[in-house]
């Protein structure tokens, strides 16, 4: 299995592989959640002006949520935030999210066999379905084009591929020392939370999900069956 990490919104083709979009800060984090706590899927859009009109013309039951420049937009239901998600009740609901990165990278990344997302939160659970599944070439896209999170991220996975690694501890301390995460520990907005960083830097455990994408009719995300 070859082992590729790129970074930024335009994942590089892949088109006999598997290609991982990685956002720990924290579209995949918060997806993730959401999940747990029973949602059904999430339609990702590019703009929050897509967001409102999917929800109007095709989902009108479903949520809203994400950001511009990390903060909440007016009209959606939750922020880009694994906390304000803990919080709701979603199960047997749709979401639809737009969020900066995670999202971004995700619309751009159909020249794959098959495209799944992940953070911290299921790194191992993903690399586990990896291995199982030994595609010739992995590609894992760290999906901020600047930070560090999503690289660590990518760094840990390919460890537990059997490539150059490093340890989740490592990851760990990269996604709390991600320039990205400074915003949430300066009180600088009332949404943007620690306890939202603490989610992206921790591991979901052995209930974690694998995410998969599929792009027709349009973008969907959902959990894997377990
Ligand atoms: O809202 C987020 O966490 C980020 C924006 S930033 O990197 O914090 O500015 O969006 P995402 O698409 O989840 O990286
Ligand atoms: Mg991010």
């Amino acid at each position: 299995m070859q082992i590729h990490i790129a970074q930024g919104h335009n994942p590089p083709h892949n088109i006999h592989g598997i290609t991982v979009v990685i956002d720990v800060i924290r579209a995949f984090t918060t997806s993730h959640h959401a999940f747990r706590g029973g949602l059904r899927c999430i339609w990702p859009v590019a703009t929050a002006e897509q967001a409102f009109a999917l929800r109007d013309e095709h989902c009108p039951e479903a949520l809203l949520a994400g950001e511009v420049e990390a903060l909440p937009i007016d009209g959606f239901d939750f922020g880009n935030s694994p906390w304000e998600i803990d919080q709701a009740e979603l199960q047997g609901r749709e979401m639809i999210l737009r969020t900066t990165n995670g999202v971004a990278a995700t619309l751009r990344a159909r020249d794959s066999q098959q495209v799944l997302v992940a953070g911290l939160v299921n790194a191992r659970a993903t690399a586990h379905y990896l291995r199982e599944q030994n595609p010739p070439c992995v590609v894992l896209v760290a999906s901020h084009p600047t930070g560090d999170e999503d690289v660590a991220c990518a760094e840990y996975i390919r460890g537990l591929l059997g490539g150059d690694g490093i340890s989740y501890d490592a990851a760990r301390q990269r996604t709390l020392n991600a320039r990205a995460a400074r915003k949430f520990y300066d009180g600088r907005h009332p949404r943007l939370r620690a306890q939202d960083i603490e989610a992206a830097a921790s591991d979901g455990g052995d209930n974690a999900l694998v995410m998969a994408v599929s792009f027709e009719p349009r973008p969907c995300i959902r959990p894997l069956p377990r």
